[in-house]
């Protein structure tokens, strides 16, 4: 990174210092492998996110300063939070019954206890990859008769990201259509030169939320970082009726080159993510100003076959909501036959340190990660953990390439969606994830996802990780 050049880069490097960085590609370098497919950010790119984060800080200290105030507490309270809880010996010890097994009504009974969200009827669809997610996007996007809303971590500038964008300001002319980015991991994006070549011709717009707003009726708006505190979450809800989310970002890594994966959801449920987006476009409002833009009146959803009682649940600080790692810890724990995980960011000790305890039970644990990681030091730290996860006993498998879904079964109960499992999802950045115990769902899951993911990955054969402790540490950080 160059030195600060500017105030704000001046006080970013400030806030990083003190806060340890709140967003992967800032600590990480962006895409580092290959260098033949990729470049690492330049120095440039961070000074200007660095200028982003610290326009976030202020901009979220003007715009809302008691919400800014309650992340940045929260966020100073996580982190030496997380390294007494993963620590401190002794503080893990937990035991659950056989009777309360994850699937079990007792294992339901003991997410009551602990104030998760009550399970609401949804059915589910899983979509995996973008070759099926992106064509059933448009086709919302075009049967859409009133509102279209989309929220995604990042929104990229490249030509996946565009078509979508295009789209939208089509349909703008005859649905209101409203767009929520995170301010941080969309810019970051923007800077990061992709994988693979655009198509001939193809020039990116350099601010994309100027361009969803030229010559359109789409209304955007951006969630800023105070703290650098990004907003992870991957929901797209259409009429009120039926919701798209996930793992997936907008753009060309998740249309084509990484494997990935979201759902649709229909029925009951939809009512309370639409709320839930309701309440994002107010949060990210600018100067305190909720009504801006208006909410159009939806349809209320109705029931539809197949619903299954889903859990939605979040990671949010400005709401003490952490109920992702509450709800993930617990299946862990209790859990007696399988712990089945594919992810690409694999840090959080109490997340690790938990499934290191199951294989000691006994339990069939096995992780798949990504055999090309788009981070380094992730990348070090997902092969450090599978080192000891695989010589504690448990399995350990990577993937031919990107994997970028983040799903996890726990006996017959699965937790799904935007949270990685690393400290930054689990405790800092605002994520969306659902939880259930419904055979359909759970076996399709298993047949569609980790049986094929199982049979193509490659066993991993612990291997010295030079400076595997130390970027272990530092990522359970992130
Ligand atoms: O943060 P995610 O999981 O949406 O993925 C975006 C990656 O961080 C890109 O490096």
């Amino acid at each position: 990174m160059e030195p600060p050049r500017t105030p704000f880069a001046l006080l970013t490097t400030g806030l990083l210092l003190a806060l340890t960085p709140s967003c992967r590609h800032m600590a990480t370098g962006y895409r580092y492998d290959p260098p033949e497919k990729g470049e690492p950010m330049k120095g440039s790119s961070a000074v200007k996110i660095s200028s982003s984060a610290a326009r976030g800080t202020l901009l979220g200290i003007a715009r809302h300063p008691v919400t800014t105030a309650v992340v940045g507490a929260a966020v100073l309270w996580q982190r030496p939070r997380e390294l007494v809880t993963a620590n401190v010996p002794g503080i893990r010890k937990y035991h659950f019954a056989p009777e309360e097994a994850p699937g079990t009504d007792r294992f339901e009974a003991l997410l009551d206890k602990k104030d998760l969200p009550q399970p609401i009827g949804g059915k589910i669809t899983w979509l995996v990859d973008g070759h099926r997610f992106y064509p059933e996007l448009e086709r919302e996007i075009a049967k859409a008769r009133q509102t279209i809303d989309v929220q995604a971590y990042i929104f990229d500038n490249d030509d996946a990201a565009v078509r979508v964008a295009d789209q939208l300001k089509r349909r703008s002319a005859e649905a209101q259509v409203r767009v929520i980015f995170d301010d941080l991991g969309s810019s970051s994006a923007a800077v990061t030169k992709p994988e693979t070549p655009f198509p001939p011709g193809f020039e990116p717009p350099s601010n994309m939320s100027r361009y969803l707003r030229d010559g359109s009726a789409v209304k955007v708006r951006s969630m800023l970082n105070p703290w650098l505190v990004c907003d992870h979450t991957k929901l797209h809800v259409f009429d009120g009726r039926v919701a798209l989310m996930g793992c997936m970002n907008i753009g060309r890594e998740y249309r084509s080159e990484w494997h990935d994966l979201m759902f649709r959801v229909e029925g009951s449920a939809v009512g309370e993510l639409q709320r839930d987006y309701d309440r994002t476009w107010k949060r990210a409002a600018p100067f305190g100003l909720p009504g801006l833009g208006g909410d159009a009146k939806k349809p209320y959803p109705v029931p539809v076959a197949g619903e299954v009682p889903i859990r939605i649940l979040r990671t949010d600080p400005a709401v003490w909501r952490y109920e992702i790692q509450k709800a993930m810890l617990l299946g862990i724990r209790a859990a007696r036959k399988r712990i089945w995980i594919e992810d690409p960011y694999i840090a959080n000790d109490d997340i690790t340190e938990a499934l290191e305890d199951a294989v000691k039970r006994g339990v069939d644990v096995r992780v798949i990660f990504p055999g090309r990681n788009d981070s380094k030091l992730m990348d070090v730290a997902n092969r450090a953990f599978a080192n000891k996860l695989v010589e504690a006993g448990g399995k350990a498998y990577a993937y031919p390439g990107m994997t970028h879904l983040k799903a996890m079964i726990c006996d017959d109960w699965a937790c799904v969606g935007s949270a990685n499992l690393d400290t930054l999802s689990m405790r800092i950045n605002r994520e969306l994830n659902i939880s259930f115990r419904a055979k359909a769902p759970l076996r399709e899951l298993i047949t569609k996802v980790f049986e094929p993911d199982f049979a193509r990955s490659k066993p991993h054969v612990p291997a010295k990780e030079p400076g595997g402790a130390v970027m272990e540490a530092v990522a359970d950080q992130l």
